[in-house]
């Protein structure tokens, strides 16, 4: 019987910056296979509590426990000019110690990702550069997800590919949290939670259905 032990566990989690706390103890529980959102206003701390799950960021107290292995897709793209698409993959490949690229090409496809293998990242669309911010966080199948306002940029077609790909994800039992400011696709979420005063509360899900699936990316 599949293990419904969190994949993560946040417990007690503070921060603060030279302007005063951030973070003032939040405390989390992701299942396997499951989509999680956290939404929260401009400077509310949302970048940096992913942050601090993703291992990037130390907390000043509390715990962080993973089971399992861990994609990060920052809000800013970790992509570098030097390199063309291809050499992106290839050094990800080997990152992540990968024996081929056979994953990263399946999420290309899923995505329709549209720029040349060749290209550098600054001679594509933002929302193809987000595409392949996304496959590179992704390409190693990891067991949770986190991804930090992962559709700016996407249009409408893409923006519904990447709610069917989490849908995936979550059918094979990987988990995802999704950080946005918006919360009009509440609808696709299994819980939904608002990062306020530094600590996260489970928000009662608006499920209109039909109304948080019309609004645009
Ligand atoms: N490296 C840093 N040094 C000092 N202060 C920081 C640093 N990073 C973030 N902050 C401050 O911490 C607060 C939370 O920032 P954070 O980026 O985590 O919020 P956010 O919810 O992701 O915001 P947004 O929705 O605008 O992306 C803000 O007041 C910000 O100015």
């Amino acid at each position: 019987m599949p293990s419904d032990e969190p994949v993560l566990r946040v417990r007690d989690v503070r921060k603060s910056y030279r302007g005063g706390p951030v973070l003032n103890g939040v405390n989390l529980d992701l299942p396997p296979g499951r989509v999680v959102g956290i939404v929260g206003e401009n400077g509310a701390g949302k970048t940096t509590l992913l942050r601090v799950l993703a291992g990037d960021l130390r907390p000043d107290g509390g715990s962080v426990r993973h089971r399992g292995r861990v994609g990060h897709c920052p809000q800013e793209t970790v992509l570098h000019d030097a390199f063309t698409v291809e050499q992106h993959l290839r050094f990800f490949q080997v990152a992540y110690g990968l024996e081929s690229l056979r994953r990263a090409e399946e999420l290309l496809e899923a995505l329709r990702f549209s720029g040349s293998r060749r290209a550098r990242p600054a001679t594509l669309s933002g929302g193809t550069r987000q595409k392949l911010n996304l496959v590179l966080a992704l390409m190693h199948d990891p067991d949770v997800l986190l991804l930090d306002e992962p559709y700016q940029g996407f249009d409408w077609e893409t923006y519904v590919r990447f709610w069917d790909l989490a849908e995936e994800l979550r059918a094979r039992g990987r988990s995802v949290l999704v950080v946005s400011h918006l919360a009009y696709d509440a609808a696709r979420l299994d819980t939904l939670h608002r990062l306020e005063g530094g600590v996260l509360r489970e928000q009662e899900r608006v499920d209109a259905g039909v109304a948080d699936r019309t609004g645009a990316p």
